[in-house]
């Protein structure tokens, strides 16, 4: 498989090259905004602005993007363009970012997983079962992250709360930390991001009710878990027909 990796100085996309020289795959290019002459893992990163006319020269098999809302939105047009199949991990994304990346899956395949980590589809089927078994607890979700990260609360916890509600079917207020004459109210779900040090990625679903808690937990212990996911993403879209995919729904197809 050759594939090409944006933001490729960033934390992600450093991983990403690395995991891929691991697998030894071929990389068809790399990019970043302002590239200026450096190498990752031994690759040229080459300017953005160079995206399209790269991607036009080279037909990767896949794109593995992991940069901000407004840099991927702009690779999935111009991958949509040249029909190359992206694999974003990229999280933050408002509403319209998402309505211009399911215009991209119209023509072209594009995947997008705010977690590659295989402990968090595990814990995403953990959770919407344990709110299953216990559909009178009050829930709580804690995401710990490293200091750099952007976006809150994250996009993991995002999916989470999209789950846990699905479960029960009712949409919840979603109640982003506390503050003040606070009490918790019906079935509210109360977030909490907390930003920290170097730490890779942290979530916790709390269930708590009649004398008891339940605590379901998963730690990143290193980048490379998201790395392994989007590559074993890639690999599976570059056979799939243009349309937009979640990996929560093809992880267990890897
Ligand atoms: N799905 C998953 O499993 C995971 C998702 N993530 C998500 O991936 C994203 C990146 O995370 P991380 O690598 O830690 O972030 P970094 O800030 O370390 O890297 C982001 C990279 O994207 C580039 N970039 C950002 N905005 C633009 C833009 N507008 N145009 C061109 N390039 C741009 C940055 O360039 P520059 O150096 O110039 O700023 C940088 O190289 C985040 O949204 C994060 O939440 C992270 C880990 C796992
Ligand atoms: O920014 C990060 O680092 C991470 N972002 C993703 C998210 O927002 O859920 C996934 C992971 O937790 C690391």
């Amino acid at each position: 498989m050759r594939v090409a990796v944006t933001g490729a100085t960033g934390r992600m996309g450093k991983t990403v090259l690395a995991v891929a020289r691991e697998r030894d795959l071929d990389i068809a290019f790399a990019v970043n905004r302002g590239a200026d002459g450096e190498h990752v893992e031994g690759v040229p990163v080459q300017p953005s602005t160079e995206f399209e006319a790269l991607l036009d020269a080279e037909r990767p098999d896949a794109v593995v993007d992991f940069t901000g809302p407004e840099a991927t939105v702009a690779y999935a047009g111009a991958c949509a363009t040249y029909g190359v199949p992206l694999v974003t991990g990229t999280t933050g994304f408002s509403e319209a970012d998402i309505a211009a990346l399911e215009e991209a899956g119209t023509e072209t395949p594009v995947l997008v997983g705010a977690n590659f980590s295989r402990g968090v589809q595990a814990l995403l089927d953990a959770a919407e079962s344990a709110v299953e078994n216990l559909p009178e607890y009050d829930v709580e979700l804690t995401e710990t992250h490293h200091n750099g990260k952007r976006d809150a609360p994250s996009g993991t916890a995002k999916v989470l709360l999209d789950r846990v509600e699905g479960t029960r079917k009712a949409e919840s207020d979603r109640v982003h930390g506390r503050e003040g004459e606070a009490p918790r109210e019906g079935d509210e779900i109360g977030v909490h991001a907390r930003r920290a040090g170097d730490i890779t990625g942290e979530h916790e679903v709390l269930l708590a009710g009649n004398h008891e808690a339940l605590e379901l937990t998963h730690r990143a212990g290193s980048r490379d878990v998201f790395a392994e996911g989007a590559l074993d993403a890639a690999a599976w879209i570059a056979t799939q027909p243009a349309d937009y995919y979640r990996f929560e729904t093809i992880a267990s197809q890897l």
